[in-house]
């Protein structure tokens, strides 16, 4: 199965175009009010667009001529919370998608039991929703989502309300249940985007930002959201022999991928951990520096994340201490060239 979408909603300032192969994963990302929840209504027929069309395969499910009603689609939506039916047992919730598509009672339950073994929740099968943990309960939607034997499953941060302890689990369950599949996961996580995803999708502003493999967009994000949940600062600017900033200020880093013309949009990326602080600038140094603002300090293992806006540093807890850091603190970031990768957006 494969999915086309290209819509606009013009309130919203949504305008995105998105494509899923047969069998892919493609994980969704973006800051808030991007415009995640948006793409996955349209495409669940939760939400009409104002232009443009959602295609599955042939079949047109909105546009100017159509409109196929949400539970028709054969797209499944798993919401954060599983919004189980709270009188029905855990078996009965599974075995509800295909009784309602006209299978016997006896076969809806046989493939509600497959469905519950497949996500580990075999053993939950005469439980009521309510005496289930979080990670219980969104394994059961899981499997009652699969059940009704969708052509496209939608996740909207499936792991979102769950406990730190209990996500890992369910991610491994994800992956092994999601391959193969065609599917669109909304995610604010690196590690789903990683282990679930073959490619990734980044929204701004109701636009797509970026999108490419997983691993490629957080190793060399361009948009400022990849660049964040990679955990690694990002500097924007225009080629002028370095990376000419609004403020302009010219960071010099080793440039990767094609040479940029003058003037070419590019960005200086860097890790957190090689940027060093001080309180002076140094001088003679032939280190990029910025003057900038501390905005908060963050405890990190045996460190502390010092963000400055968009920035971060991360220093040892002694060094903190020495510099006498804390928020509306001036300081100097300072990194060697070596360790900027400069590269067209
Ligand atoms: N029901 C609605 N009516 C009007 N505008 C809405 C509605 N829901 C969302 N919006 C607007 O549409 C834009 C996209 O929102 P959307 O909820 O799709 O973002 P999102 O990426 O899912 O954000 P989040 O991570 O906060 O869930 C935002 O500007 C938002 O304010």
């Amino acid at each position: 199965m494969t999915l086309h979408l290209h819509a606009t909603v013009a309130d919203r300032g949504y305008d995105v175009a998105l494509d899923v192969a047969d069998g892919e994963t493609v994980a969704l990302l973006g800051p808030n009010g991007a415009g995640k929840s948006t793409t996955l209504d349209l495409v669940a027929g939760l939400l009409r667009p104002d232009s443009g069309a959602v295609h599955l395969d042939d079949r047109e499910l909105s546009g100017d001529r159509a409109w196929v009603a949400p539970h028709d689609r054969r797209v499944a939506l798993l919401a954060q919370e599983p919004l189980l039916f709270p009188h029905l047992s855990v078996l009965d919730n599974v075995a509800f998608g295909p009784r309602s598509a006209g299978a016997r009672r006896a076969v809806s339950r046989e493939t509600a039991r497959h469905w519950l073994a497949e996500v580990g929740a075999g053993d939950l099968a005469d439980r009521s929703p309510a005496r289930l943990s979080g990670g219980q309960g969104q394994r059961v939607a899981v499997a009652r989502a699969l059940a009704a034997d969708p052509r496209l499953l939608l996740l909207d941060e499936p792991m979102a309300a769950l406990d730190v302890a209990v996500a890992p689990a369910l991610r491994q369950t994800l992956r092994r249940v999601l391959a193969d599949r065609s599917v669109v996961v909304v995610t604010h996580d690196a590690l789903d985007a990683l282990l679930l995803a073959d490619r990734v999708v980044v929204l701004e502003d109701g636009r797509v930002a970026e999108e490419g493999p997983a691993a490629e967009v957080l190793a060399r994000p361009r948009s400022a959201f990849a660049a964040r949940i990679a955990g690694l600062d990002m500097l924007r600017g225009r080629w002028d022999g370095g990376v000419r900033t609004a403020d302009g200020s010219l960071v010099h880093g080793l440039v990767t991928g094609p040479e940029p013309e003058p003037g070419d949009p590019v960005v200086a990326v860097f890790r957190p951990a090689a940027v060093a602080v001080y309180r002076e600038p140094p001088g003679g140094s032939p280190r990029n520096a910025f003057a900038v603002e501390v905005t908060d300090l963050e405890p990190l293992g045996d460190q502390v994340r010092v963000r400055a806006g968009d920035l971060a540093a991360d220093v040892t807890t002694y060094a903190a201490a020495e510099l006498d850091l804390a928020p509306g603190t001036w300081v100097t970031f300072s990194v060697k060239a070596s360790e900027v990768a400069v590269y067209r957006t």
